[in-house]
């Protein structure tokens, strides 16, 4: 039997036919205790649920749900290094990353906590060389330019936290540019090896597998880059200007990265689950070795939270109770998120690989096909700029779209009045949007007179995420409560959130394809392919004659 041939599963369905055509501005009409009820704090967060097409009785029966399919249980398990990861038969303990030294955790015989905290060591004090002008480039030059190359978990998650938190940069550091490179196209690179001095640039391959074909393409043409501009041999030039970060140490080898140029990290870390690894060295140096512990305390108190809250108050696990039912209850199969703050730009980003490659599945842990619904399409962009993008759709499109706003509630203590007054405003944006999406043109007295192509329907739900302030502590939580909403929903649907067959194939059918643009007897694919190989090569031949 699959979940959705579940007692409490049919129950939800029984639940949606009777509440779910009513509209949110009903609900709020018959309950103005609507905030209190369905806001919840913890950890720097308070998560307004309350726009969301819910009651009292939904989350009851949400509950019953997540009891039904053991949830408690599976947090445990989770936590505990149980081998949640089935298909790769690992556990999945990015948690551990981010728990104080002084909590053991057993994996077998080893007590991993002190290795973990030993290579976030090894890690800081690198961090600190590069600093304080210790480590030096082929002739002797400080390194002033960072150059972190890896892709997907080993991109996304460091580019998004630098950028969240580049206001945390102390001055004493800020000599050194932090970059991220990742398409495996170089246009990233060619644009930075244009501009800057190859003495003094150190470069971070990024990668778990170290196996990655964008990423070791970059790092070829980085290394050639500084052999060439150096004239020195490659060896010198990984010894110099070479860093690793994998949980591959012998393919980081082969590569050539000296042992003592290597962190490492450990195949039980997704990598789309890593930045709380040594991945996250970009991050340090960006913002400083305290920053990142603070970001990894904060990470670790909503750990906590998630662990040992009950359900009925446990903001990730209503967050993902709350994203099941408007999927396979209301029918609702798109997601926005919207961060009302700039600094926020890349985490749509981060969330589209974090939910997408984690529940896009569909076949359960035992391997059985499905008929219900999992992870929706997910996207966003900073809300105020969306608002002149594509918020005509939310607003009076034809698709049901639930929405995250993602704001701070404090910014801009320490400056003027201007950027203060800016904040007011993207916050007030931020409330406004979420209300009409809610309640529609209710929100006004005389709406039934306009006409249609001026009404507003509303009833799209959405959760708005308050952060105290946008700090490495509540940045660090904030990313945790998605990573344990996205395993909360893993466990109702019963599918594995820590594996991605699904990236495999693609790769090795562009391996395949490579000769056929230089070997025109390769191998026959399809007539659409072999079409648009001719076309580029009769391109490259007209370009040559
Ligand atoms: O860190 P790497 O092994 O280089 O992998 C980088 C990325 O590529 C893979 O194809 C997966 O899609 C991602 O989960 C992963 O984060």
């Amino acid at each position: 039997m699959t979940v959705d041939q579940s007692p409490a599963w049919t129950a939800l369905n029984k639940h949606a036919e009777e509440l779910g055509n009513k509209h949110l501005k009903d609900l709020f009409a018959e309950d103005d205790q609507r905030f209190d009820r369905f806001s919840f704090s913890a950890a720097h967060c308070l998560a307004d649920f309350s726009k969301q097409r819910i009651s009292s009785n939904t989350l009851e029966k949400l509950i019953q749900l997540a009891e039904q399919q053991r949830l408690p249980e599976k947090i445990e398990a989770l936590f505990t290094g149980e081998h949640v990861n089935t298909s790769e038969d690992r556990p999945a303990l990015h948690t551990a990353l981010r728990q104080p030294k002084e909590i053991p955790l057993r994996l077998g015989e080893a007590d991993i906590s002190q290795e973990i905290h030993s290579s976030l060591e090894r890690m800081e004090t690198l961090v600190e060389q590069i600093h304080n002008g210790q480590w030096r480039g082929y002739d002797g030059s400080p390194i002033t330019n960072v150059i972190n190359i890896g892709v997907g978990g080993s991109d996304l998650g460091p580019l998004m936290a630098c950028r969240a938190l580049n206001m945390f940069t102390s001055a004493e550091i800020r000599h050194i540019e932090v970059h991220f490179v990742s398409s495996m196209d170089g246009s990233q690179l060619a644009r930075l090896l244009n501009k800057i001095d190859p003495a003094s640039t150190l470069f971070i391959v990024s990668s778990k597998s170290f196996s990655t074909i964008d990423t070791l393409a970059n790092s070829n043409t980085a290394r050639e880059w500084l052999v060439n501009a150096s004239g020195l041999s490659s060896e010198l030039i990984s010894q110099h200007h070479f860093i690793g970060i994998t949980a591959s140490p012998t393919k980081a080898s082969e590569w050539g990265i000296p042992e003592k140029n290597q962190l490492h990290f450990w195949d039980w870390t997704g990598g789309r689950y890593s930045m709380w690894s040594a991945i996250g060295m970009a991050i340090a140096l960006h913002t400083g070795n305290d920053n990142f512990r603070k970001m990894l305390a904060g990470a670790h108190e909503m750990d906590s939270h998630f662990r040992h809250t009950p359900l009925t108050e446990n903001l990730p696990a209503l967050l993902g109770m709350i994203g099941i039912w408007n999927i396979n209850f209301l029918d609702i199969h798109a997601h926005a998120i919207l961060p009302y703050d700039g600094r926020l730009q890349h985490l749509p980003a981060y969330l589209e690989q974090l939910e997408m490659e984690s529940n896009g599945k569909s076949v359960t842990l035992n391997g059985d096909k499905f008929d219900y619904s999992t992870c929706p399409i997910l996207w966003g962009e900073v809300g105020p700029n969306a608002q002149h993008a594509f918020y005509q759709l939310l607003h009076q499109g034809t698709e049901s779209v639930m929405c995250d706003f993602i704001a701070p509630a404090l910014r801009y203590q320490e400056y003027g009045e201007e950027l203060q007054a800016q904040h007011q405003l993207t916050l007030a944006n931020c409330l406004a949007q979420s209300r009409l999406l809610a309640l529609g043109d209710s929100v006004l007295d005389n709406a039934d007179n306009a006409p249609l192509h001026k009404r507003y329907r509303g009833n799209q739900p959405s959760t708005t995420i308050i952060l105290d302030e946008l700090t490495p502590e509540s940045f660090g939580a904030l990313i945790a409560m998605y990573e344990h909403k996205v395993y909360v929903q893993s466990v109702i649907w019963e599918i594995n959130p820590f594996d991605q067959w699904g990236v495999e194939l693609g790769k090795q059918v562009a391996t395949s394809l490579l000769d056929q643009f230089t070997d025109p007897v390769a191998a026959k694919t399809d007539s659409s392919t072999e079409g648009l190989i001719r076309f580029v090569q009769q391109q490259r031949r007209e370009v040559k004659s």
